[in-house]
């Protein structure tokens, strides 16, 4: 039996009353979190999927086959808006119609942040219309990467998250899903990956029939202009990582260097993925990625997003002005 801590609240001391009562799986946590002495919930493994059960199509994929990395499926939409202001007013919209769909659905909406820019692009969502109608209880959020670093060091996730994004909206403590910054980089990531395990045993998050890795119901990614996405940098080994749901990575080429990142076969098991690039400086990444003039000797991360479900661009002017 292993047990990890992901359900331990948040350790972040301004976190406001209504985040911290409305705690759904935990017993009403008093507000000031200074490491609360909780016992983790425990959480079961499931067996690990094996190789020959893994979609092929998820595996590492070499220079020999790159018209399949760098092929924008049909089915895949590209959105270019005049400015990140009007970017930001159609992700919300997208956002909020998902966030209806799934909670109608299942009774859960399983969303995973990145940092960086991504979460200032949400900053419509906790707006009129939104802020009131989403059904922000539905809600559980992850994080497709994270530095690991205190919950309230100007480098992590969450707290860009919390100070952009959660600390904004009605959601349950008890649904957001930070990563235990008291451990190693390895453990972190271990730690989460067991988190996953239970959340997918407990219908939380799905499990992708195909791949066997879970299926989350919607992930937002950034990008870099180097063309990484999470924590996964182009030419590092953990790119090709095909049978852990979390890893790590301690020589990460952007600070800070030690991270955990979500792999490949997890992101590309999700239902939905956003691609939310703006800004010219990613141009030349968008451009290798979804340029008609591809090079075949560049494979960077972004061009390896291919989701079993739906891929959406979401692409401001300057990003998309060398397409
Ligand atoms: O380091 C990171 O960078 C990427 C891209 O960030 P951006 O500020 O250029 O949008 C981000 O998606 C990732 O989550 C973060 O850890």
């Amino acid at each position: 039996m292993a047990s990890c801590s992901c359900f331990l609240p948040s350790t972040l001391r301004q976190l406001p009353n209504r985040i911290a009562s409305v705690n759904r799986s935990q017993p009403s946590i008093p507000l000031a979190f200074q490491s609360i002495p909780l016992k983790p919930i425990s959480c079961p493994l499931q067996p690990r999927p094996q190789l020959s059960s893994i979609n092929p199509k998820l595996k590492f994929r070499t220079k020999a086959s790159m018209a399949e990395v760098s092929t924008v499926k049909s089915e895949d939409k590209v959105q270019v808006f005049d400015s990140e202001e009007d970017l930001a007013v159609a992700l919300a919209k997208y956002v909020a119609h998902l966030s209806d769909q799934f909670a109608k659905q299942r009774g859960a909406f399983s969303v995973v942040l990145s940092g960086g820019s991504l979460v200032k692009s949400l900053r419509k969502l906790v707006e009129a219309p939104y802020i009131d109608s989403v059904d922000w209880s539905k809600w559980h959020v992850f994080w497709a990467d994270e530095r690991v670093v205190p919950k309230d060091h100007p480098d992590s996730n969450y707290f860009l998250a919390y100070n952009g994004f959660l600390s904004k909206i009605p959601i349950p403590a008890g649904n957001v899903y930070a990563i235990n910054d008291a451990l190693s980089a390895e453990g972190a990531a271990d730690d989460y990956e067991t988190c996953l395990k239970h959340l997918v045993k407990n219908k939380t998050i799905e499990l992708s029939e195909a791949t066997g890795f879970p299926k989350f119901d919607l992930m937002l990614l950034g990008m870099g202009p180097d063309g990484h996405i999470a924590s996964l940098f182009p030419g590092h080994p953990l790119v090709q990582e095909n049978e852990k749901w979390v890893t790590f990575i301690k020589d990460s080429p952007k600070p800070p260097p030690e991270r955990i990142t979500f792999t490949f076969p997890v992101i590309n098991s999700s239902a939905h993925v956003a691609l939310v690039v703006a800004g010219a400086g990613k141009a030349d990444a968008v451009h290798t990625t979804l340029g008609s003039d591809q090079n075949s000797d560049v494979v960077l991360p972004v061009q390896m997003v291919s989701p079993e479900g739906k891929l959406k661009w979401f692409l401001d002017k300057g990003a998309a002005s060398k397409l």
